[in-house]
């Protein structure tokens, strides 16, 4: 099955009701976001989910060191990097990487055979924008990427085309923020509908 990342994920209601929809791995923002969410409440929302569902740190150039004790002090599995961070930054860590490309044409799939990381994720480009955009991008591009390792394709998804980008991409997972949520905040019909979703594109099941 595709996996399915939530991001932007700030409060244990949010959490829970995520877990409760299928969601495989959550996402807490650690930079400039109206999704921003403090240490203390990550350790805190983290120390209550059930097992089984991976918690993914979101950055944009961090400091290493900062990274490093943000991901053990709130107990995160895995760690999103969302910035122009390096080939060299993105080595040594200790918790599977993610690393975030914005596409703009097909310059991304040179940039991805220079890294070395757990997934790629592709995300739309918005001029001043480093994520959580709900803007979408050309998924024929990201196709193109496929046979390079794990693709998460992320940018504007949300329960009415999730289904196309799934069948159009044929990614390893997707990420979806601002298309399951509802003034701001994740809205648990938007998210099950979302996993419905995804499932039927996982079936082959058209559209119904
Ligand atoms: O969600 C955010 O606010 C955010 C801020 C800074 C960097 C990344 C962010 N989220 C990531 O953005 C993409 C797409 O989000 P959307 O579905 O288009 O709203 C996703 O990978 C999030 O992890």
């Amino acid at each position: 099955m595709v996996r399915v990342k939530i991001c932007g994920i700030t409060t244990l209601e949010e959490a829970l009701a995520a877990v409760d929809c299928g969601a495989h791995a959550l996402g807490f923002v650690f930079a400039e976001s109206p999704r921003r969410v403090d240490p203390v409440q990550v350790r805190r929302i983290v120390q209550k989910l059930p097992p089984f569902v991976c918690k993914v740190g979101v950055f944009v150039n961090a400091r290493r060191d900062d990274v490093f004790r943000l991901a053990a002090y709130c107990g995160l599995d895995a760690l999103q990097f969302h910035g122009e961070e390096g080939p060299e930054y993105c080595r040594g860590w200790r918790w599977p990487v993610i690393k975030a490309f914005r596409v703009r044409d097909r310059s991304f799939i040179e940039e991805i055979t220079r890294y070395r990381v757990s997934a790629c994720l592709l995300d739309a480009f918005v001029p001043g924008r480093r994520g959580g955009t709900g803007v979408s991008f050309n998924w024929q591009l990201a196709r193109e990427a496929g046979g390079l390792g794990r693709i998460v394709l992320a940018g504007g998804l949300s329960p009415a085309n999730v289904e196309e980008a799934i069948r159009t991409v044929h990614p390893f997972a997707v990420d979806v923020s601002s298309g399951v949520e509802t003034e701001g905040k994740k809205d648990p019909e938007k998210m099950r509908a979302l996993m419905a979703a995804v499932r039927r594109a996982d079936d082959g099941i058209p559209g119904l």
